[in-house]
């Protein structure tokens, strides 16, 4: 299970990973930022139109990448749900 073969896609593995998880991370600063501009207007938190787009579009991406469109519509709802629940939490300091 050490082959030079495996060892370098883990490699490569352990990049995207990190790569991910600092795009997760900004990402998730642009949900502070809306959510403090939102709540100093009064805006609310979940947009349905502009989510609707967002996950269609990712969908339909995925897809001509050969991802399932149920996998991007799971893991594109899961970053939804992050997004509202650090927006929320800044509504309700
Ligand atoms: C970030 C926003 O707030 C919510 C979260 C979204 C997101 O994380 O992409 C999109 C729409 C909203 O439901 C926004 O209004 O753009």
């Amino acid at each position: 299970m050490n082959s030079p073969f495996i060892q370098n896609i883990r490699k490569d593995i352990d990049d995207i990973d990190a790569q991910l998880l600092e795009l997760l991370a900004r990402r998730m600063q642009h949900a502070v930022t809306i959510g403090t501009y939102k709540k100093e207007r009064g805006l609310p938190v979940v947009q349905g139109n502009r989510w609707e787009a967002i996950l269609k579009e990712a969908m339909g991406q995925g897809a001509e990448k050969g991802l399932d469109p149920m996998f991007v519509k799971s893991i594109w709802n899961t970053i939804h749900d992050e997004s509202i629940r650090i927006q929320e939490k800044i509504q309700n300091k």
